[in-house]
């Protein structure tokens, strides 16, 4: 049951710019919804017009949908446009294109992708070879979307008129982690259209990507907003101390205090098993999440602070040892390891010469050795290397790798063998287990990688796009492009899904969603602090911990090593 107090009215009858800021679980979201119900039943939309909600991620885009759905009239929901900024961007993109840059169509390169051409480049030389590949070839990445959109709006006024008249009121979600060019998008934006932002600024997790401690202050300064704080207010886990340890880690006052819901677990190394801590604490969240939720409608998160740990717990949980059970669960990983995955397995698929088809996989273990990490090891761009210049000169030295190229070679001739049944998932299933007993760990990675597709729930994309390859030719011609564009459509299809089960994800990836009981893993080897850190990295770290901490409804379990127990609790 929503409670309105007297700020809350005050906010839904305001007219003009709004900053709205608050602490995890204020109810930023829900208020912010309100408050468009109350822009339409007031009439304030004319006819065609729209209001719109810019979020960061598909996810949280997904939970806002969710909560509007279930908050306001159907008849009102019609006119809410929910979207992510890289979907609202890209559909500017594509309709206006053609007036800054002259190709005809623009053709998007997916992250994965992305990540492999861009690789060893600094950040200046990133950006340079993007804007280049799009003004010479039309070829766009995902991080350029906010500065052409912003490009689009500053040149050509007619644009910018017809989107605020589309959208005469825009609200922007977690703006204090908005990047320099979303920020003079948003302003451009706001020359016509009503801006109402939300924001925490100790919520603020993305100053690598751009995000600035500024940003409040120079919406502020532009906007001269009505400003609404509604401060430590909790509405998430009240009654709880989760919020009050959220906000004491900001000064460290949480130290050496006991908190009733916010538990920390030191955990020592077990041989056998180095991640159990995780099972036990799961086993527990279970009982007690089973015993007061019978019909099953109950969520757990596990968060981690890096994509690698994201994989192991996940590989971990999925596996039964003879003291603990395996754990059913959902990954919410940046697909891309799985998806360059997917790109080698249906390379194979496709009809092919032996030779080429060689070619071909030996260029594609390439792209996924470059793309498949946030950061490349040393070993992983030796391999790169290595494959490039094998594929140049054909010589190989070395006992590990004369491994790689005869386990290729293996897998090459494996493919000739296999009689397709026309049934994709058993012939991707054919194909994948030539992988599955390599030796080297390039081929290795690929096959762990590829089984993290069915916890993405890209089992059933994937199939339909093999049938459909099948159906016209009776074999699997052009395979990896069907998977590649499916995957990439899949980058802004917006899904109001429920959280019911058990889900592992990065601190990163949490915020603006919320679980009944968190568990957060600290990894030996990737502490939440990072090694000898900057004080710009240890505040980093504490919002990244506040807002992990602060996604649950009842209790979070904090599990640190306990030889290295982690600098912040
Ligand atoms: N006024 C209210 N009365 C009762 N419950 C509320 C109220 N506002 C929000 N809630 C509930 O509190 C929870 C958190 O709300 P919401 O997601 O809007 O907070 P938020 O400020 O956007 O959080 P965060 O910044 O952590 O994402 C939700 O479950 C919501 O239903």
């Amino acid at each position: 049951m929503i409670k309105l107090c007297e700020k809350r009215k005050q906010l839904l009858v305001e007219d003009g710019h709004l900053m709205v800021k608050g602490g995890p679980g204020a109810g930023k979201t829900t208020i912010s919804i309100l408050k468009a119900q109350q822009l339409i039943s007031d009439g304030k939309l004319l006819k065609g017009q729209k209001i719109l909600f810019l979020s960061f991620a598909r996810s949280t885009v997904g939970r806002v949908i969710e909560s509007a759905k279930s908050m306001i009239p159907n008849e009102s929901f019609k006119h809410l446009e929910i979207n992510t900024y890289h979907g609202f961007t890209w559909s500017i993109i594509q309709t206006y294109s053609r007036l800054i840059v002259k190709h005809r169509f623009i053709r998007l390169l997916p992250p994965p992708e992305t990540a492999s051409l861009l690789f060893g480049l600094d950040e200046e030389q990133r950006r340079a070879k993007c804007t280049s590949m799009f003004v010479d070839e039309g070829i766009l990445t995902f991080d350029l979307f906010a500065e052409k959109a912003k490009e689009i709006l500053q040149r050509i006024v007619s644009v910018r008129n017809i989107i605020s008249d589309t959208y005469p009121y825009i609200f922007v979600d977690e703006f204090q982690d908005t990047d320099p060019h979303e920020w003079d998008f948003i302003k451009l934006l706001g020359k016509k259209s009503t801006i109402i932002a939300l924001a925490d600024p100790y919520q603020r997790i993305y100053d690598f990507r751009g995000a600035n401690p500024k940003r409040i202050k120079e919406f502020e300064d532009c906007f001269k907003p009505v400003e609404f704080d509604f401060g430590d207010e909790n509405n998430r886990s009240n009654g709880k101390d989760i919020t009050k340890f959220g906000n004491d880690l900001l000064t460290g006052a949480n130290k050496g205090v006991k908190y009733k819901d916010v538990i920390v677990t030191p955990y020592t190394f077990d041989g056998g098993e180095p991640m159990s801590a995780v099972k036990y604490t799961l086993l527990n969240s279970l009982k007690r999440l089973r015993a007061s939720n019978p019909n099953g409608d109950w969520s757990i998160a596990v968060l981690v602070k890096t994509k690698a740990t994201t994989l192991s717990i996940s590989s971990y949980l999925s596996k039964k040892s003879s003291r603990l059970p395996e754990f059913y669960h959902e990954v919410m990983i940046d697909p891309s390891g799985p998806s360059l995955s997917a790109m080698i397995i249906a390379g194979l698929m496709e009809p092919n010469t032996p030779d080429e088809r060689k070619k071909d996989f030996i260029s594609n273990i390439i792209s996924h050795l470059r793309g498949r990490k946030d950061k490349i090891t040393q070993e992983d761009l030796k391999n790169a290397e290595f494959l490039k210049s094998y594929l140049e000169t054909g010589t190989v030295r070395g006992k590990t790798r004369v491994v790689l190229v005869d386990e290729i070679n293996t897998i090459v001739e494996g493919i000739e063998k296999i009689e397709y049944s026309g049934t994709p998932q058993t012939d991707w299933l054919k194909v994948r287990k030539l992988l599955e007993h390599c030796t080297n760990s390039v081929l290795k990675d690929i096959f762990e990688d590829s089984k993290y597709l069915r916890l993405l729930n890209k089992g059933a994309l994937l199939g339909e796009r093999l049938a459909e390859a099948w159906r016209q030719n009776q074999h699997y011609a052009n395979a990896k492009n069907a998977i590649k564009d499916a995957l990439l459509q899949e980058h802004f299809s917006l899904s109001n899904r429920s959280y019911n089960g058990i889900f592992v994800m990065t601190l990163h990836k949490s915020k603006g969603k919320e679980f009944d009981e968190v568990i957060i893993w600290e990894d030996k080897y990737h502490s939440i602090v990072p090694y000898k850190p900057t004080p710009g990295a240890i505040e980093q770290s504490r919002y990244l911990l506040r807002v992990g901490v602060t996604r649950a409804r009842n209790l979070t379990t904090i599990c640190t090593p306990s030889t290295s127990k982690c600098i912040l609790i």
